[in-house]
């Protein structure tokens, strides 16, 4: 074994919430508000997945908790690490998922004290997290074509 084996990164899961899925024509992004060395960055609703909790348990639980609604879930925005994540630093590794709202209308409950319907043609208008900006780039390449 490594004198020095790394460590697994902490599992985050998200959603992109679309307004549509046949036909996206928006995207919705969050304000965070906490830590402060984060809060005021724009970034997909989700959260820490739980031990012992599947992906997809920990999004239907994050999105109900963070923005007050329930979402129909739809593919995966395939990032380069293991089964399509993406990095955020080195401590944390992110699964993104095509979402919709299928019941309640998205507020900023927990976590968050702003959100805003992006336009496709308009995904840069905030300020995303840093470790966010790929994906957006990947959300773009695939939505905007
Ligand atoms: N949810 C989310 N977290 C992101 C994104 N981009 C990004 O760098 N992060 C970082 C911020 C955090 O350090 C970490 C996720 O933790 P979190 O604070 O959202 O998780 P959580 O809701 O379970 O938080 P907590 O209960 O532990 O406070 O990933 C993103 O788009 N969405």
């Amino acid at each position: 074994m490594s004198p020095h084996p790394e460590k697994a990164p902490i599992e985050v899961v998200a959603a992109a919430i679309v307004d549509d899925l046949a036909e996206p024509s928006a995207l919705l992004a969050a304000r965070r508000t906490e830590p402060p060395e984060l809060a005021g960055g724009w970034e997909f609703p989700g959260g820490k997945v739980d031990p012992g909790e599947d992906l997809a348990t920990a999004l239907h639980r994050e999105i109900r908790e963070e923005l007050g609604v329930t979402i129909a879930v739809a593919d995966r925005i395939d990032g380069p690490l293991d089964d399509g994540r993406w990095p955020l630093g080195t401590a944390y590794a992110m699964s993104v998922f095509v979402a919709t709202v299928t019941d309640g209308v998205p507020a900023p409950i927990e976590d968050h004290d702003e959100l805003r319907w992006l336009r496709l043609d308009d995904l840069y208008a905030v300020r995303w997290l840093p470790a966010d900006l790929p994906i957006i780039d990947a959300f773009a390449a695939r939505f905007r074509a």
